[in-house]
């Protein structure tokens, strides 16, 4: 599935969060969203995951207005893992992670033997299937995380959204779930504040500035000195990894020019 932000502005009180986004990702992309604090990364994700609607733009899954239709319909077809997933329920991770399922079920229907299966092998893959029974509550920030990542996963989307979901995550379990994200084949947009891992993961990267989409292309033709300066305001020497030829951006900690 496809997705597209047209034109898309978010206002707030009189202020204007984001302004004429436009931004897409082809059927089985990893579209990276880069920028510094406060850019609208965030903000842009939610009208996907339809937690903000657009004042003015549209946003379209495969063609289609997201907002003509049923919450249900497009919960069945995009995930979101947020900095905001509610985890304070006491509930084991076995629960938390079936509730991924929600959007598929009918009134009170039971999960199947097969929806439970698919529960297990999520949170193997999550590498959380030894916490299945303890409470969601005791587990550790990156722990925690990974539970979210299996809820999503068994919510079996075509379009995963993730806003920074390697907060929290040891180096191990970001490669992981990087990874994953690179080989899932589904349409993924994802905010990443390591321009290194965002230019390993992602297709295509789109930096935002100030509420706007400043540059959108292949990690290599983005990542120039100039315009992480411009964005980012630091100045990073960029190389070449040397096995994956992905751009890899090395900062130096001496004091920026023109502050001694
Ligand atoms: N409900 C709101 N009311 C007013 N302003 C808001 C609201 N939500 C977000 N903002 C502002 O909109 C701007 C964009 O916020 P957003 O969270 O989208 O940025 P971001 O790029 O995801 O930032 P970060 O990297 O810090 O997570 C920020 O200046 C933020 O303070």
């Amino acid at each position: 599935m496809d997705v597209t932000l047209e034109d898309v502005s978010v206002e707030i009180a009189g202020t204007t969060l984001v302004e004429r986004l436009n931004l897409s990702a082809d059927s089985g992309e990893v579209v990276g969203l880069v920028g510094p604090n406060g850019s609208g990364k965030s903000t842009a994700l939610r009208c996907l995951y339809r937690a903000l609607r657009p004042t003015t733009g549209t946003v379209l899954l495969d063609g289609t207005d997201l907002n003509s239709m049923p919450l249900a319909e497009s919960a069945r077809s995009i995930a979101a893992l947020t900095q905001k997933s509610h985890t304070e329920l006491d509930f084991t991770v076995a629960e938390i992670v079936a509730l991924g399922r929600f959007p598929h079920l009918r009134g009170n229907q039971r999960l199947s033997d097969a929806e439970w299966e698919l529960c297990r092998e999520a949170m193997q893959r999550t590498d959380v299937e030894h916490l299945a029974r303890r409470s969601i509550l005791s587990l550790s920030g990156g722990e925690r995380q990974r539970v979210l990542i299996a809820r999503a996963l068994v919510q079996e989307p075509q379009v995963l959204v993730l806003d920074e979901p390697t907060n929290h995550l040891d180096v191990r379990h970001q490669v992981e779930l990087l990874s994953f994200l690179r080989g899932c084949g589904l349409t993924v947009l994802v905010a990443l504040h390591d321009l290194n891992l965002a230019a390993a993961t992602c297709d295509r990267l789109a930096v935002m500035s100030r509420g706007s989409v400043v540059r959108t292309g292949k990690p290599l033709e983005v990542l120039e000195p100039e315009l992480v300066r411009e964005v980012f305001g630091v100045t990073p020497s960029i190389v070449t990894h040397p096995r994956t030829g992905a751009p890899q951006l090395l900062y130096d900690l001496t004091e920026p020019e023109g502050t001694t």
